[in-house]
């Protein structure tokens, strides 16, 4: 197999590539995370699908984060032909749930199946291996390097058996043994089933069933001829009494006839006494009806004369009297109308003249009610000039006291004026006085002091002598100052009582002034009021001579309302009159009315009893007739009775009766033996049928018998078979395992030599139970898992080439069959040197034809010696990997 081209959409890192493969080694480099596993991971989940997820990993998982939809397609060649794989997937990023859409495999470019799990199954077939096997052979996945190495023998041998096919081997073996036990269960059962029918054969045999058939045979037939002798007899015996119940059924027919024609007889009879009981009741009927008539008839003479129409036609006088109560009926309703047309008037009237009486009691109370009011009006205007002339006397009374004080009122004017000077004057006074007070009280102590000094006579410091000093003077001095201010204090004392006396004065004729002024405003207002009165008064003399007024034209009004009122009593009751007459009269009318529809009413009477009594005269007749026609049928049905009465005569009912009896014992008799003889015979028949189908089955059961026996000598056969066949592919992959461990031992030995530089080992053995190990230079043997991480690496590296080659030797053409040797990081845990082996393993496998070799490495001396070299390089941008080629 030889990958060419690989294109990706949304797959981990990518976003979308295309990328074509050559042959030889391709080495993939670039830094952690850029995208390089990715790639192998892309190939490897394009070949087997979703069956590639680990545990840990959902489909979603290897879908770019974020998209919708993802896929991957494959382009490889196979044995000469281009096949292709795509697969394609839908995601959903917020759940992270992601399904396979589609997985289409094409071969030469025509699709050859579309559906997930039959692709599967082709490349499955078409690589030899399955995604396991890939993984154990070809793809050295990344960190997994170990994984053959640590694993158990057991699974080691299975892994290896199924890359070998061998396991195969044991599918049929198995097959074959749990065939061979299927049949083996089956002999058992044909054995079981061999003595089963042998058994029941002979349980047959010995109850003789030929002979005891032959015996009810012989039986059955002696019953067969008993029967039908006795069926003979049965029918004679059956005709006789036929015959005979025919002839009582014959006389009994007659006897019926005969009772029947005489029942007949008897009716008629009847009917007839009947048809003359009616005559009598319609004569009956008719003779009380003409009583009827008679009497009607006098009534209705007696009527018309009433209505003085003897002989007139009783129609032309109804309608006649209807038409008059009709135009009376006419004239009482006019009548009535004109007499409501007057009582509305008289009552609108009525109650005119109601509100005429209530306006003249208003206007009345309204005038006494003016009366009142001038009155009092009136004795208020006398109060108020009683009160102006009183107030006149006080005026006088003031003016003459202020001329008293020799002023007038227009001397007063200035009255406010006058008052302020005086007043001032008075302040001005006391002020003099009290500073000539101040001054003589302080002169007086002045000359107390001095005084004092004088009395001791010197000075009580300086002890120097007083008398004749100026102290002496200014008391002298001092003495005639006090006297002379008090002499002014006197004036000035006089002049204010003056100045007092003069203010009372003014005082009193300020007091006067606004008296008058006081009595002037009253006198005026009440003036002004008498006017105000008096005008109110002129008011309500004009209101009573309106009312006057008013009052006159109510009179006029109601004078003229009652002289209306007596003329339409007057005509009221002259209507009242001409009714009265009106209604008499129509009365009269109805009751002729009433008398007249009682003739019509009962001469139509008297015609309809005529014509009915005609009608029952009608009938008699018919009754008539019908009794003469029942008299003739009497007669013919008497003659009937005759004939069958001769009829009848010869034949003795009883002895025919007693003959039937006997008849019918007879028949029982033969019937009941007929039938104990057929019961038997049936089951004398079953019992044959019984025995013939027992012989039926002794027949089949043999024919069984030889089946068996056949089918148990091909199960013996068979059994021989299966178990020689597991024995042979027991052999077979025994042989196989040996060899190809044998082959395997020797490649890992061969590799091993080759890639492992250092000292320590000396070769690896691979027995058959599968174990592997390891041996030192001095022949200790180890254990595989003792080996340091480095030389477990390379340990591994020489098993996995070492399967490869051994896979590829089992195909045609070396190696062109198997997918491309794949390792992800393979030189993690080796040293310089061993990388350089490993360079020369990688090279040593291309020789030795293995077609495609893809490494992913970040190891430079790898890149060196590589064909291809691609370089992944990741985005951090738009975290997308892209690849170049070099
Ligand atoms: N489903 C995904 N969607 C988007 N990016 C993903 C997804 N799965 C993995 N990646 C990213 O893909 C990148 C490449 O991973 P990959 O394993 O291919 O790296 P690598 O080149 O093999 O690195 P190393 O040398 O470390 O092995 C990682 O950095 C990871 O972040
Ligand atoms: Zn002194």
């Amino acid at each position: 197999m030889m990958i060419k081209r690989l294109k990706i959409q949304n797959i981990r890192s990518y976003e979308s590539l295309d990328l074509s493969f050559d042959e030889g080694v391709t080495v993939v480099s670039g830094v952690n995370g850029s995208g390089k596993s990715s790639l192998l991971e892309a190939c490897f989940t394009c070949l087997f699908g979703s069956k590639t997820l680990d545990r840990d990993f959902v489909l979603s998982d290897i879908i770019r984060k974020g998209a919708t939809r993802a896929s991957i397609m494959l382009e490889f060649e196979q044995s000469g032909h281009d096949y292709s794989i795509e697969q394609t997937f839908r995601n959903d990023p917020e759940k992270g749930r992601a399904s396979n859409t589609s997985a289409v495999l094409k071969k030469d470019g025509e699709i050859i199946f579309d559906q997930a799990s039959r692709t599967y199954e082709a490349i499955r077939s078409l690589l030899n291996m399955d995604e396991e096997a890939y993984r154990n052979c070809v793809y050295i996945r990344q960190g997994e390097i170990d994984v053959l190495i640590n694993s158990k023998p057991k699974d080691r041998q299975k892994m290896i058996d199924d890359l070998l096919r061998l396991g195969k081997l044991e599918d049929y073996r198995e097959r074959a043994s749990s065939a061979r036990i299927g049949v083996g269960r089956h002999q058992r059962d044909a054995q079981r089933r061999i003595k089963e029918v042998t058994a029941e054969v002979e349980g047959i045999e010995d109850s003789k069933p030929a002979e005891r058939l032959a015996k009810l045979r012989s039986r059955s037939k002696e019953l067969e001829d008993s029967i039908s002798s006795l069926n003979e007899k049965r029918d004679r015996a059956l005709s006789l009494k036929d015959e005979t119940s025919k002839r009582i059924a014959g006389y009994r027919e007659l006897a019926d006839k005969r009772a029947s024609v005489l029942e007949q007889i008897k009716e008629l009879g009847g009917k007839k006494t009947k048809a003359y009981a009616q005559i009598e009741s319609l004569s009956r009927d008719i003779d009380s009806r003409k009583e009827t008539i008679e009497k009607t008839e006098a009534k209705i003479s007696e009527m018309r004369s009433k209505l003085s129409a003897e002989d007139a036609d009783i129609e032309a006088v109804i309608s006649d009297i209807e038409d008059k109560e009709r135009s009376m009926r006419d004239k009482l309703s006019g009548i009535n109308r004109d007499k409501a047309v007057i009582e509305k008037e008289m009552s609108v009237m009525s109650s005119s003249l109601d509100e005429n009486s209530k306006q003249s009691e208003l206007l009345e109370k309204a005038g006494k009610q003016a009366e009142e009011k001038m009155t009092s009006t009136e004795d208020e205007i006398k109060k108020m000039q009683k009160m102006i002339s009183d107030s006149g006397e006080k005026r006088s009374d003031v003016l003459s006291r202020i001329e008293s004080m020799s002023l007038t009122l227009e001397k007063l004017e200035n009255i406010e004026d006058i008052f302020d000077l005086v007043n001032d004057q008075l302040k001005n006074l006391h002020g003099q006085e009290r500073e000539i007070s101040v001054k003589i009280a302080d002169l007086e102590e002045k000359i107390k002091k001095s005084g004092e000094l004088l009395d001791k006579g010197k000075c009580p410091t300086c002890s120097q002598d007083l008398h004749g000093s100026a102290i002496e003077e200014n008391t002298r001095a001092d003495s005639l100052k006090v006297k002379e201010f008090t002499e002014k204090l006197s004036e000035l004392k006089k002049k204010q009582e003056t100045l007092e006396s003069k203010l009372g004065r003014v005082k009193d004729a300020r007091v006067y002034r606004t008296q008058v002024e006081d009595l002037d405003k009253e006198i005026k207002s009440l003036n002004e009021r008498i006017s105000d009165h008096k005008k109110l008064l002129e008011e309500y003399q004009t209101g009573m001579e309106d009312r006057e007024k008013q009052k006159k034209e109510l009179l006029t009004q109601k004078s003229s309302l009652e002289e209306s009122m007596k003329e339409l009593k007057t005509k009221l009751s002259q209507m009242q009159e001409s009714m009265l007459t009106a209604q008499k009269e129509h009365k009269d009318l109805l009751g002729l009315l009433e008398i007249a529809k009682e003739v019509r009413k009962s001469t139509l009477e008297v015609e309809k009893s005529v014509s009915d009594m005609n009608k029952m005269e009608e009938r008699i007749t018919g009754v008539r007739e019908m009794i003469s026609l029942f008299d003739g049928q009497i007669a013919e049905k008497k003659a009937d009775a005759t004939e069958l009465n001769k009829q009848m005569g010869d034949l003795d009912i009883d002895e025919l009766e007693s003959k039937l009896k006997n008849y019918e014992i007879a028949l029982k008799n033969i019937t009941t033996e007929i039938g104990k003889l057929t019961t038997e015979r049936e089951g004398v028949t079953k019992q044959a049928g019984m025995v013939e189908s027992e012989l039926k089955r002794l027949d089949e059961l043999k024919k069984l018998l030889d089946v068996l026996g056949n089918r148990a000598e091909y199960l013996n056969a068979v059994y021989e078979d299966a178990e020689g066949l597991e024995a042979m592919y027991m052999r077979v992959r025994a042989e196989l395992r040996s060899n190809n461990i044998g082959l395997l031992d020797s490649l890992i030995n061969e590799i091993f030599a080759f890639m492992y530089s250092n000292n320590a080992y000396s070769h690896i053995r691979l027995d058959h139970e599968y174990n592997l190990t390891v041996f030192e230079k001095d022949g200790t043997p180890l254990e595989p898992k003792l080996l340091s991480g480095g030389e477990r690496a390379i340990f591994n590296l020489v098993l996995r080439c070492a399967i490869y080659r051994l896979l590829s030797m089992g195909m045609s053409g070396e190696g062109s069959g198997l997918p491309p040797l794949i390792m992800d990081e393979p030189t993690v845990f080796l040293d310089r040197g061993h990388v350089q082996q490993l360079i020369k393993l990688i090279d040593m496998m291309r020789d030795i034809g293995v077609g495609q070799i893809l490494v992913v490495s970040h190891d430079e001396s790898l890149i060196d010696s590589a064909d291809n070299v691609f370089t992944v390089e990741k985005d951090p941008i738009s975290n997308s990997s892209t690849i170049y080629a070099k």
